[in-house]
C-alpha cells in the first residue's frame, strides 16, 4: 500500500440546494486527476482550516459564491488510484452570489442529476440525495 492510499485526505464538499430541489454540480477542470466528471464543488481541507472554512473558501474561489450557513450531511471514504478521500458532504440552503466559472469549468443546476460521468464516490450520494430533496 503506497503513502497515498494509506493516509486519507479531508475534501469539504457543499452541495447547494434551491428551494425547489436543484442541486449545483460542476464539471471536474482540465489538469486534475478524473478530468470531464462531474462532481459538487469543493475541495482539499488545508492545514489548520476547519471543514466548513474549507468549503467556504473553496467556493470562493471556484464559484465567486460566499456559502453562508450549510448543515454536515454525511461522509464517504473512497480509495482512488490518486488518493484516498473521506468527503464531508454539506448541505446548504443559504448562500449570496451568482455561481461564475472562475476556474473555466462548466456547471449546471440539476434537478434529477442528469450529467455524466459522475465522481464514483458521488455516485450513491444522487440516491439519499433524492429522499431529502425538498
Ligand atoms: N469536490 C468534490 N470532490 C470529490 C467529490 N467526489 C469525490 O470523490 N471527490 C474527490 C476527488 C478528489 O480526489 C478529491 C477532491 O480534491 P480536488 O483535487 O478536487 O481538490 P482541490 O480543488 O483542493 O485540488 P488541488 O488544489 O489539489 O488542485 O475528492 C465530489 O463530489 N466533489
Amino acid at each position: 500500500m503506497t503513502e497515498t492510499q494509506k493516509r486519507p485526505v479531508d475534501v469539504a464538499v457543499g452541495i447547494l440546494m434551491q428551494a425547489n430541489g436543484d442541486v449545483l454540480l460542476g464539471q471536474r477542470p482540465e489538469g486534475k486527476p478524473y478530468a470531464g466528471y462531474w462532481e459538487f464543488p469543493g475541495g482539499k481541507v488545508d492545514p489548520g482550516e476547519t471543514i466548513f472554512q474549507a468549503l467556504q473558501r473553496e467556493f470562493v474561489e471556484e464559484l465567486g459564491i460566499e456559502v453562508v450557513s450549510a448543515e454536515e450531511w454525511c461522509g464517504i471514504e473512497h480509495v482512488y488510484e490518486h488518493a484516498h478521500v473521506r468527503l464531508h458532504f454539506f448541505i446548504s440552503r443559504e448562500w449570496r452570489g451568482e455561481p461564475q466559472s472562475l476556474e473555466g469549468q462548466a456547471f449546471a443546476w440539476q434537478g434529477t442529476v442528469g450529467v455524466e460521468p459522475l465522481l464514483p464516490a458521488t455516485i450513491p450520494l444522487l440516491e439519499w440525495l433524492d429522499k431529502v430533496r425538498y
